[in-house]
């Protein structure tokens, strides 16, 4: 059986969208989001999204990492399901309703409200997630807050320096994190400006993570380093996250359409 997808991405964040409420899918076996993400594929990317009839929304975006872990939220994959969806929606995710609206060449997302209990990061104890007490390797104090998916944010003099590829894989494993969690390393150039570079639950470097910057940005703001409306700089580009007074993120930034094409099912099933 032969299916469509479109290949898309965020910042260079990549993923392979397929579209079940415009084709029939036979369930997703086990695999197949990790064999479909694989590199030597011929297709490859660091998410697969699978797009659903909703009954709670739009339509439901579900999120699929590399190495197959399903997760609850993807900023760059929102924007990306935005462009393609053409108009405003709100779209069900695992981690809550989210509202987009395409925008010129990407989109601004409603990301819902930040979450900093240690219990719905989750931590695997109690503690103080604006300022943990713990640190690896000269990483140290970081916050941590759950955007729709668990991060945990570094503030360090230069993140270019961090050796993110060797400790990424060691915090986001660390017990500390039952569900284990994506890093950031960032930099605060000034109070509207901030470097960042992630390392994703399940997925290893990536060009950008919208909702690691969401998340950077929120933390950043929590401790008073930057105002509220803040252009963070990844790897593969900028995006723009305002914390507004109805305590909701909003993230506005490029999104790509790169190639339409399909596979044998078969192949990857
Ligand atoms: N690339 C995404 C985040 C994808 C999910 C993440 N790796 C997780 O496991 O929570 C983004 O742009 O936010």
């Amino acid at each position: 059986m032969r299916v469509d997808f479109v290949k898309m991405h965020g910042l260079g964040n990549d993923f392979v969208v397929l579209d079940a409420r415009a084709q029939a899918l036979p369930p997703l076996g086990e695999g197949m989001a990790s064999a479909l993400a694989d590199r030597r594929s011929g297709i490859g990317c660091d998410q697969l999204i699978l797009l659903e009839p909703s009954g709670a929304a739009d339509f439901r975006m579900r999120i699929f990492n590399a190495d197959g872990s399903e997760v609850g939220a993807c900023g760059n994959a929102s924007r990306a399901v935005a462009l393609l969806h053409g108009k405003p929606a709100r779209v069900e995710t695992g981690g809550g309703i989210i509202a987009v609206e395409p925008r010129g060449d990407g989109a601004s997302v409603d990301m819902g409200e930040p979450r900093f209990d240690w219990q719905d990061i989750p931590l695997a104890y109690g503690m103080d997630t604006a300022l943990m007490p713990v640190s690896w390797e000269g990483l140290d104090q970081p916050g941590a807050v759950n955007v729709g998916n668990p991060h945990v944010v570094f503030f360090v003099a230069d993140c270019d320096a961090v050796p993110l590829d060797r400790i990424g894989p060691e915090i986001e494993t660390d017990p500390l994190f039952p569900e284990r969690v994506n890093v950031n390393v960032a930099s605060v150039t000034d109070r509207g400006h901030i470097r960042l570079r992630v390392w994703e639950r399940g997925a290893g470097l990536t060009r950008a993570c919208g909702t690691g910057a969401c998340a950077t940005a929120v933390h950043a703001m929590r401790r008073g380093l930057v105002e509220r409306d803040v252009a963070v700089a990844l790897p593969g580009g900028t995006l723009t996250i305002a914390w507004g007074e109805d305590n909701r993120i909003r993230m506005t930034g490029p999104a790509t359409e790169a190639y339409r094409g399909s596979f044998e099912w078969g192949d990857f099933a």
